[in-house]
């Protein structure tokens, strides 16, 4: 997917919500559990109910591996489902890869064109050649980990490395790699006053922003300080939208929650247009 249609989906149903797509047996109504495909089954009912209030929906691949075979076959047909169903919807594997230019090739590979999601997450750990064969994909986007929703984040990415911050540094470096247009960013939304720092070095770029939600992080200051005229941001939400009820109404109960914040974020805009 391109990324103005990214942006014309946004405009189009006033959302830049992603959801999380999360998921954990022990968490999910119990009585899925006698269904051939548990894991696909919910996330099916999940994506059929929310929808209408997402742009994006970003499986987490840790909770699929984890399950071996079963699971990355339950992460394969949700990707199906949705490519097929929802073509407009933008689509994350979150896996945070990244190594050396001929493995990171095969990680591309694997994610672009086997599963054919249209983005995948990055470490940048590795540098430029570990980046830059995920790059070499046309339509496809490269979402690398700048600056990071979790406390961790503070031991190397907000350490100064020549007067600056190194997440500051992966934003500038990467800006010159090959095919950066295809280069997005994360920024925890538990950060959100980095985010005017971060806009001054990406002006325009995407920037996929997790943590409002079970992490506690705040819409509104993402958007105070992220937010630009063509928007450019894509918030997720995973637990706080898919767990909202373990009981027979939890789609109604997710699309509920991912409501909320639609709502929220429709005003949001409406403010600024
Ligand atoms: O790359 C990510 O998506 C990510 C980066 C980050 O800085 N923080 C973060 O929470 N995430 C992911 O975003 C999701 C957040 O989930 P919830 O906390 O349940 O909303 C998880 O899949 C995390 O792995």
């Amino acid at each position: 997917m391109t990324t103005e249609n990214l942006i014309s989906e946004i405009k189009k149903k006033k959302s830049f919500l992603c959801v999380g797509l999360d998921v954990d047996l022990e968490k999910i109504p119990s009585f899925l559990l006698e269904e051939e495909d548990p894991i696909f089954s919910f996330n099916k009912a999940i994506i059929d109910a929310t929808q209408q209030y997402a742009v994006a929906y970003k499986p987490n691949t840790a909770f699929y591996e984890a399950y071996g075979i079963k699971g990355w076959k339950s992460l394969e047909k949700t990707i199906n489902y949705l490519n097929q169903t929802y073509p407009e919807i933008f689509t994350i594997a979150d896996a945070k890869r990244g190594d050396i230019g001929n493995t990171s090739s095969r990680y591309a590979k694997a994610f672009f064109e086997d599963l054919g999601f249209d983005s995948v997450t990055v470490a940048p750990y590795m540098g430029k050649d570990s980046v830059e064969p995920f790059l070499a994909f046309e339509n496809k986007h490269t979402i690398l980990l700048a600056l990071t929703s979790n406390e961790g984040a503070y031991d190397f990415q907000t350490k100064k490395i020549a007067k600056e911050e190194v997440y500051k540094h992966v934003l500038k470096i990467s800006k010159s790699w090959k095919n950066a247009q295809n280069l997005m960013y994360v920024i925890g939304a538990t950060k959100a006053e980095y985010l005017a720092e971060v806009r001054k070095i990406v002006p325009d770029s995407f920037l996929l922003v997790p943590g409002v939600g079970a992490q506690g992080g705040s819409l509104k200051e993402v958007c105070k300080y992220g937010m630009t005229k063509d928007i450019n941001l894509l918030v997720n939400s995973s637990r706080g939208i898919i767990y909202a009820s373990k009981e027979q109404d939890f789609a109604e109960a997710a699309a509920g929650e991912a409501k909320i914040i639609q709502v929220e974020m429709k005003a949001i805009l409406d403010g600024i247009s």
